[in-house]
């Protein structure tokens, strides 16, 4: 009876940790919901309405201002349920977080490594994961669990948005990848597509490079639906020319809700 948050840049994402999860096993997450910061109020209070039960407890990792951060600690409060905010941690179960300072690694970032960690683990692969939210993070993980390190850059949006706000000539651009585009607007998007995807396979090859084994792919965050099959067509393209294998991608729509799932669980087992 416990509810999960992962307070990202632009969307809030909810989910309720089903009574009947089984530990060790992949949390069952319900009832989720992502919400823009500026529909909060409206939808926040209404999800709570649809819950089975009345929840007890909440853990949250959150990245955004500390006014959404309270507005969801009084909110909860008002229901009797306390909320804990959880930072990057040094280690926790089983990974190792390779920051220098290490709670300046984004809570959310670390939330969907504990997940993917969790998950895949098993295959004793480097795992390279592809966050594509309001920036976009590229971060690779040891086959032995330890974060090595990752790229920052901005997502997709916001590349399109500072081109128009930066410059005196660029629109807002809405267009489609091309090898040789012809016009501002399908620039702007083979220029953006160009970034996310160069950066996505540079961090693949180095994995590659390193451990000698291709890293296993794990993409999430809401801005990856919209790219995907563009992206997909980039890859292989690219890889192609390269003469390498084309990396195989698994989605994973809420990877840092399911990372604060296991830690909940932990915490609940400790
Ligand atoms: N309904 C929506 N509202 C806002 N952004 C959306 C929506 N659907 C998809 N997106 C895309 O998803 C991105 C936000 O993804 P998300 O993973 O929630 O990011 P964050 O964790 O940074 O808030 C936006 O930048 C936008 O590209
Ligand atoms: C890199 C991020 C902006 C990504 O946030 P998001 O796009 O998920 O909203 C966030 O994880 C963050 O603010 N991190 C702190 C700096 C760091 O991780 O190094």
């Amino acid at each position: 009876m416990s509810i999960l948050i992962d307070a990202g840049n632009t969307r809030i994402k909810l989910g309720w940790l089903a009574q009947d999860t089984v530990p060790g096993q992949p949390p069952c997450i319900e009832h989720i919901m992502a919400c823009p910061h500026a529909d909060l109020p409206e939808v926040f209070t209404g999800w709570l309405r649809t819950l089975p039960y009345t929840p007890e407890r909440a853990l949250g990792v959150s990245v955004t201002h500390h006014r959404i951060n309270d507005y969801l600690s009084r909110t909860l409060d008002t229901h009797g349920c306390s909320l804990i905010w959880r930072k990057a941690a040094q280690q926790a179960l089983g990974l190792t977080n390779g920051y220098l300072q290490t709670t300046q690694l984004g809570a959310d970032r670390w939330a969907a490594q504990l997940g993917a960690w969790q998950r895949w683990r098993h295959l004793a692969q480097p795992l390279l994961l592809a966050g594509f939210g309001t920036a976009t993070t590229l971060d690779t993980i040891s086959p032995d669990g330890t974060f090595v390190g990752g790229l920052i850059l901005p997502g997709t949006a916001l590349m399109r948005h500072a081109l128009a706000q930066g410059t005196e000539l660029l629109p807002v651009a809405s267009g489609e990848a091309q090898d040789y585009p012809q016009d501002t607007h399908n620039g702007i998007i083979s220029g953006i597509y160009a970034a996310q995807c160069g950066a996505l396979l540079r961090q693949w090859l180095l994995g590659l490079q390193r451990y000698g084994q291709p890293p296993h792919l794990v993409v999430t965050g809401g801005a990856w639906p919209a790219l995907a099959s563009e992206m997909e067509t980039l890859l292989r393209t690219e890889t192609t020319l390269l003469g390498k294998p084309s990396p195989e991608l698994h989605y994973h729509e809420h990877l840092s809700l399911e990372g604060v799932a296991y830690l909940l669980q932990e915490s609940s087992h400790a």
